[in-house]
């Protein structure tokens, strides 16, 4: 190893050392869309990143999507699939392959991967343990409710098994299917999902990993990402956002206001997009933090280059 990689090697590692310090014991909850999950490569690194917050003494939990998973097997059965506000018509059918598919494919498959690294992976549906407790959710369409079937809101969260897991060294892997008090089973959208858990859990982090850089200012027409947005800003925006978009920056919104200090929406395509946010000086994608807080260091006209741990709310 030549003397430049050997420095270049300990300057990454002795970066990480601040958000080590920062993050140690802090509960992240990690959003895994499927949109993300494309290729063999990318779901093993994501794998390996869930593994090495854990060995670094961060308490990750991930919630996964599978949302075009779920579009394909209902193609190859013949069943079409339509979205209504970035959630899918769920009829009783429709429900049958979203159950199937989170909890039984996607579920096992993340699971799996981490547990290539050691007895750390236990998977869990909203079901169970009344995690999740859901109502029927009615999207709205120019201020009209509109039935979208099966589709669930969460109203209630019972995160003590997932606390119990963390507590037992365990990596919790959760699909996004909630009951109701009188036991129907609800399709919810993995992002919700994620942002309830996290608020429950008093998280310090939200991240939310999909197919784009970020959230894009004037999407399709540019895509020039939004680094930082407060809650305010975002929420002004929203009404403006479409498709998948939708969902999950309505999550991170949640999220904030419910208590989560930072969420982030990465780009899941990048390999270790997730070890590169936690631990490393430029954050990656967009965040949303609280109305207040200054933007990352490179955001602002008075960049300092420091990575003091006390300066990490300036970089959120
Ligand atoms: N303003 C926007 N910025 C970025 N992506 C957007 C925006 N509006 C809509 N999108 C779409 O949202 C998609 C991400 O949502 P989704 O497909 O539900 O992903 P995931 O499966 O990761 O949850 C992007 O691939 C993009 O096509
Ligand atoms: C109600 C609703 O839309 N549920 C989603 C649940 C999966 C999901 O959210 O997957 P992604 O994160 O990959 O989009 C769906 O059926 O597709």
């Amino acid at each position: 190893m030549s003397d430049l990689t050997a420095a270049t090697k300990a300057t990454t590692l002795i970066e990480a050392l601040p958000w080590l310090a920062e993050f140690h014991g802090a509960t992240v909850v990690v959003k895994y869309g499927g949109n993300a999950m494309t290729d063999d490569a990318l779901k093993a690194a994501f794998a390996e990143d869930v593994v090495f917050l854990r060995y670094a003494g961060l308490r990750p939990v991930v919630v996964h999507g599978g949302g075009p998973q779920i579009s394909a097997h209902l193609d190859r059965l013949g069943i079409e699939s339509s979205f209504t506000a970035g959630l899918r018509v769920t009829s009783p059918e429709a429900m049958e392959v979203v159950r199937m598919v989170l909890v039984g494919q996607v579920n096992r498959n993340v699971v799996g991967l981490i547990n290539d690294h050691g007895p750390f992976g236990v998977g869990m549906s909203g079901e169970d343990a009344h995690l999740f407790t859901a109502a029927r959710k009615y999207a709205v369409v120019d201020g009209e409710q509109v039935d979208i079937g099966q589709v669930g809101d969460i109203v209630k969260v019972e995160a003590g098994t997932v606390r119990a897991l963390l507590d037992n060294g365990r990596i919790p892997v959760i699909s996004s299917i909630a009951r109701s008090d009188d036991g129907t089973v609800y399709n919810v959208n993995a992002d919700t999902a994620a942002a309830e858990l996290a608020v429950a859990l008093g998280a310090q982090k939200l991240v939310v990993l999909t197919d784009v850089e970020g959230l894009y200012a004037d999407w399709p027409a540019s895509d020039d990402i939004i680094g930082s947005i407060t809650d305010d800003e975002l929420a002004e925006l929203l009404p403006s956002l479409s498709s998948g978009m939708l969902p999950k920056m309505g999550a991170c919104l949640t999220a904030v206001r419910g208590g989560v200090p930072q969420a982030h929406v990465l780009d899941g395509r990048v390999p270790h997009a997730l070890l590169l946010e936690i631990f490393t000086d430029e954050g990656v994608g967009t965040m949303v933090v609280p109305a207040g807080k200054t933007g990352r260091p490179q955001d602002t006209d008075d960049t300092d280059e420091t990575t003091d741990p006390a300066d990490k709310e300036a970089r959120a």
